[in-house]
């Protein structure tokens, strides 16, 4: 198969579908992979480098989205990209369309098979594209959110560790899976005093024994969220139900019992995001105030240290990117049915569930769509 990897265009986004070595596997396993000129630059890989490991580089993205069969690539397309698109071709990337009906409505128009590494699922029930990801943005979080308290960037002006004589600041992250469980061990890390709510009582039960008396779980309710958003500094949005929307957990009204100068990070923002006045940021402008609280909404966080998150999900995304180019993406996905979760969008038709319910599309199975 002709394999095809475009340098990404969002914001401020440095990774790359494809690392050199990645590029090195499919040619060993007799693929023929074409790279847009410069698309490793992000990640300090050269043409030349790509060229070492047997790819084949070509003068732009159009080139590439007209010629290869599989297009891979870290970010959903944007628009540009979209229009480039064609049925009978596969695009595997991160979509998140379930907030996105504009994409959603190109894709399905283009006749695209396109395969989301978000809904990509394996053994109980994890979400191991997305996973690397999750954990480079958990850390990030705390980071992004520690900068932000900064006075100079419109924060509360609160060291989240404290000092000697000092209270640390207070932690609230809502969902403790991999986002969550990472942003709190940093935080935890710091000396913040942190606390983690999810609705899932295994989860809770989890972090518990892991973090101990380091950090304190609380169950996800009402009630809890809106005493919790008045005593913090920050707030990590953490929540994921696979290919939905997420679910709007702070109202607007809950701002009004917040510290002036807090900050609200959003992480969940790639599925529309968990808190109401949550809006989609970029690295170039990642934050912006309502009613005295900081928002940083984020979309592509891991898109800043783009050679470990590069990295870190080609070792996830180049198994399946191997098997779907020696089979094709139907014999693949009949052989492997995490595979075939990823499927969203088939020859004009939603083949993801959530995403078909959210958006008022028919869905078809996948199971037809590989028949
Ligand atoms: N902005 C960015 O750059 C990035 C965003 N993400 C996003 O972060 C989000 C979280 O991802 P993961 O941690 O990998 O998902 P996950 O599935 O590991 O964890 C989600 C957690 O949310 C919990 N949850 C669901 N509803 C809840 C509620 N009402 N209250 C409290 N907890 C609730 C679940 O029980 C689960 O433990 C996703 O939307 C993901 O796409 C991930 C990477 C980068
Ligand atoms: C998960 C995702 O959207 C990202 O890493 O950018
Ligand atoms: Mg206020």
């Amino acid at each position: 198969m002709r394999v095809g990897c475009p340098k990404e265009i969002k914001n401020h986004e440095y990774r790359v579908g494809l690392t050199p070595e990645s590029v090195r596997e499919l040619v060993v396993s007799g693929h023929e992979v074409w790279i847009e000129t410069g698309a490793g630059e992000g990640i300090g890989a050269t043409d030349m480098d790509y060229q070492t490991c047997g790819a084949v580089i070509q003068p732009d993205a159009k080139t590439v989205f007209d010629n290869c069969e599989m297009i891979v690539k870290v970010k959903e397309p944007q628009a540009v990209e979209r229009a480039m698109l064609r049925e009978g071709q596969i695009l595997y990337t991160y979509l998140h369309l379930a907030p996105d009906p504009e994409q959603t409505r190109e894709l399905v128009e283009s006749g695209v098979t396109a395969i989301a590494y978000e809904t990509v699922t394996g053994p109980n029930g994890q979400l191991p594209l997305l996973k690397p990801m999750s954990q480079v943005a958990g850390r990030m979080s705390i980071q992004a959110g520690a900068t932000a308290l900064e006075k100079a960037h419109g924060g509360r002006g609160v060291l989240l560790g404290g000092v000697p004589g000092v209270l640390p600041g207070r932690v609230m992250v809502i969902g403790g899976g991999v986002v969550g469980f990472n942003a709190a061990q940093m935080a935890v890390g710091l000396g913040a005093d942190v606390t983690i709510l999810d609705r899932d009582p295994e989860v809770l039960e989890k972090l518990g024994i892991h973090f101990e008396s380091r950090a304190k779980t609380r169950f996800s309710n009402r009630a809890n969220i809106e005493q919790m958003l008045c005593e913090a500094e920050l707030v990590i949005g953490a929540v994921l139900i696979p290919g939905a929307a997420a679910p709007k957990l702070v109202t607007r009204e809950m701002l009004k019992c917040m510290k002036p100068g807090a900050v609200l990070v959003d992480v969940a923002i790639d599925q529309g995001g968990c808190f109401e006045t949550s809006k989609p940021t970029t690295h170039a402008d990642p934050t912006y105030v309502v009613d005295d609280v900081v928002h940083y909404c984020v979309a592509n966080m891991p898109g800043a240290v783009a050679r470990t998150s590069t990295y870190a999900l080609n070792n996830v995304t180049l198994p399946h990117a191997l098997r779907i180019a020696e089979l094709g993406w139907k014999e693949a996905m009949r052989r492997n049915e995490h595979l075939a979760a990823g499927l969203n969008v088939h020859a004009g038709r939603v083949t993801y569930e959530a995403v078909a319910d959210e958006l008022g599309y028919d869905h078809l199975p996948v199971s037809q769509a590989i028949s």
